[in-house]
């Protein structure tokens, strides 16, 4: 099963302890040292990655629209963050669902625990555990820090223009003056700015609670589409109420059906 999905010819990931899988792990680990941010283009089979994008296409129509000003999480400056985009969460994912069982692959945890180098599990939030993110033409994810202890994505289509992912490695931490560093990248002079040109099927593995990131307004008529897969240091991890009513717009699956029998009575 796991074959159809990964691409594991170029990423030989089902022994991470010797041979090909041991030097693609060296090789991320070493990314992730030195920046904070490690990538593996390609990590997708082409035909997995075009029934992933049609999954997230058929839902995006339920997708819950996002827009706020501060995140619960940003930097000392007041001028992070303006969000929008649209949002579907975990529950919505279909059973037989591709991405899903990439997600609820141990091995997929096993490759980021080594990477990161930090015992992790996968969340137990019935929303937050694995969401997909829109970004329609205007849309935006500005500067802001993540919770997470490390933040993994998977770009399931690319913006044709703007919707780029800009991250700014080591913003803050030990002996760091963080602030002085955050207003040069809200003023647009960032020194070690990272933008890398994300195709599409590029798992993605970073930081994000130490560096600024961003993803820059989609100018394009392409919706720009990111699954995000969540990991947390402790086990049973569940994110609190705000959360998912930030993004979603309800607290629990029962409350989504509640929702929708609402809505069905008011038309
Ligand atoms: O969409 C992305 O590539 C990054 C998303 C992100 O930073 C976040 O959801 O916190
Ligand atoms: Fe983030």
């Amino acid at each position: 099963m796991i074959q159809s999905i990964v691409d594991l010819h170029r990423y030989p990931i089902l022994d991470t302890q010797a041979g090909g899988g041991r030097s693609v792990v060296e090789a991320c680990h070493r990314q992730f040292r030195e920046t904070g941010l490690c990538m593996l283009p390609g990590f997708l089979q082409p035909e997995a990655l075009s029934t992933m994008v049609g999954e997230a296409q058929r839902l995006s129509g339920e997708a819950h629209i996002t827009e706020q000003y501060r995140g619960s999480d940003t930097s000392t400056d007041p001028r992070a963050t303006h969000a929008k985009f649209g949002a579907v969460a975990y529950d919505r994912l279909a059973d037989d669902s591709l991405l899903r069982a990439l997600y609820e692959w141990d091995g997929l945890t096993s490759l980021v625990e080594a990477i990161v180098n930090q015992p992790l599990n996968r969340t137990s939030d019935p929303l937050v555990s694995c969401t997909l993110s829109y970004f329609s033409q205007g849309d935006e994810l500005g500067w802001h820090y993540d919770s997470n202890e490390a933040t993994v994505s998977l770009l399931l289509q690319a913006a044709d223009e703007g919707g780029a992912f800009e991250f700014v490695p080591r913003t803050r931490g030990h002996g760091v003056d963080a602030k002085e560093r955050e207003q040069a990248v809200l003023d647009g002079q960032a020194e070690h700015l990272i933008s890398p040109d994300l195709t599409a099927g590029t798992l993605s593995i970073f930081n994000g609670n130490q560096a600024l990131h961003r993803v820059s307004p989609n100018t394009g008529k392409r919706q720009r589409i990111v699954a995000l897969l969540n990991y947390a240091a402790e086990a049973d991890y569940v994110f609190n109420e705000q959360v998912h009513m930030r993004f979603f717009g309800r607290t629990s699956p029962s409350m989504r059906l509640f929702n929708s029998v609402s809505f069905v009575n008011k038309c």
